[in-house]
């Protein structure tokens, strides 16, 4: 596969990451852009990666076409590279959060196959969780889609009006995780861990609950009844937590994430 990644920032590296180390399919070219390349020096070593910051050189080597700009800066992008985009050849695989599938189609004017993802950073270790919508015109290429992002993580495609909603609890979700990470690091230390410790225990302790939850398909609940003795100290901690509104922090959290990408689906 031919492959730009327009705009390397913090997801676009990630994804470039992923792409080098999965070994599911030949990345036979790989293209990174972005406006000042200085610091992407150190990619200039990986055999089949050409960086540069022309994005339309990029098109024009590339059969599959990955944009990872800002929202604010995806219209720019798109009409400069519009003219290059070729309806047989090119894939465009948008990672933009809030712009539809028909605004891009808008901008370009062209029955170019679009496919809108929704990965999160951990595609850099090959465990995102990826959401892929399409249109008519991009059906047939949808597998090739899930081939891409199968090879760095787990995807489901989903209906073009449920994407704002995984992107809340998909993308931004990892951040929520981290910081649930965090606190029980901080009170892993007041209980007498060193700092490195504490963070390698909440953290593995977060990975063997979410590996069995994966690998039994129970519900959490079901998990949580296993774990809680009765009278234990267990079930005293979560009760003090929801009694402070644990749960409801949560879902009160992914209800405003998802209303501030409303808000960014009108600053176009
Ligand atoms: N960061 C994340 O975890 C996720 C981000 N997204 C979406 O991915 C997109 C990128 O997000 P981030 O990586 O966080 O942003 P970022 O700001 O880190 O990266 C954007 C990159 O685009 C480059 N850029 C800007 N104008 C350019 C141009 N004309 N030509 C080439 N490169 C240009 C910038 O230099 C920057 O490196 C956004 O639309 C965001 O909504 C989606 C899922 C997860
Ligand atoms: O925070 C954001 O807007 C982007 C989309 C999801 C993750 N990062």
């Amino acid at each position: 596969m031919k492959i730009a990644l327009i705009g390397v920032g913090n997801l676009g590296l990630s994804i470039a990451k992923g792409l080098v180390d999965q070994t599911n399919f030949d990345v036979e070219q790989l293209v990174l852009t972005k406006r000042n390349v200085s610091n992407l020096d150190g990619w200039k070593k990986h055999p089949h990666v050409l960086v540069t910051p022309s994005n339309i050189d990029a098109v024009r080597a590339s059969d599959i076409i990955i944009l990872c700009v800002q929202p604010s800066q995806i219209n720019t992008i798109l009409n400069e590279i519009k003219d290059e985009l070729d309806e047989k050849r090119h894939l465009l695989i948008s990672t933009i959060t809030g712009r539809k599938i028909q605004d891009i189609a808008d901008v370009i004017g062209k029955k170019v196959a679009i496919i809108r993802s929704m990965p999160n950073t951990a595609i850099s270790v090959r465990e995102s969780m990826t959401c892929l919508s399409t249109n008519a015109n991009g059906k047939a290429k949808i597998g090739l889609a899930e081939e891409i992002f199968n090879a760095m993580g787990e995807t489901m495609v989903i209906d073009e009006n449920k994407m704002q909603a995984a992107t809340v609890v998909c993308a931004s979700g990892i951040a929520f995780w981290m910081r649930l990470i965090r606190a029980t690091t901080q009170g892993a230390i007041q209980l007498g861990f060193d700092a490195p410790d504490a963070k390698e225990m909440a953290t593995q302790a977060c990975l063997g609950a979410a590996t069995l939850l994966l690998e039994s398909g129970n519900h959490p609940e079901e998990e949580i009844d296993r774990v809680t003795t009765p009278m234990g100290c267990t079930i005293s901690g979560l009760n003090e937590m929801e009694h402070e509104g644990m749960s409801s922090a949560l879902i009160k959290g992914l209800m405003k994430s998802y209303e501030k990408i409303s808000q960014i689906m009108i600053e176009k």
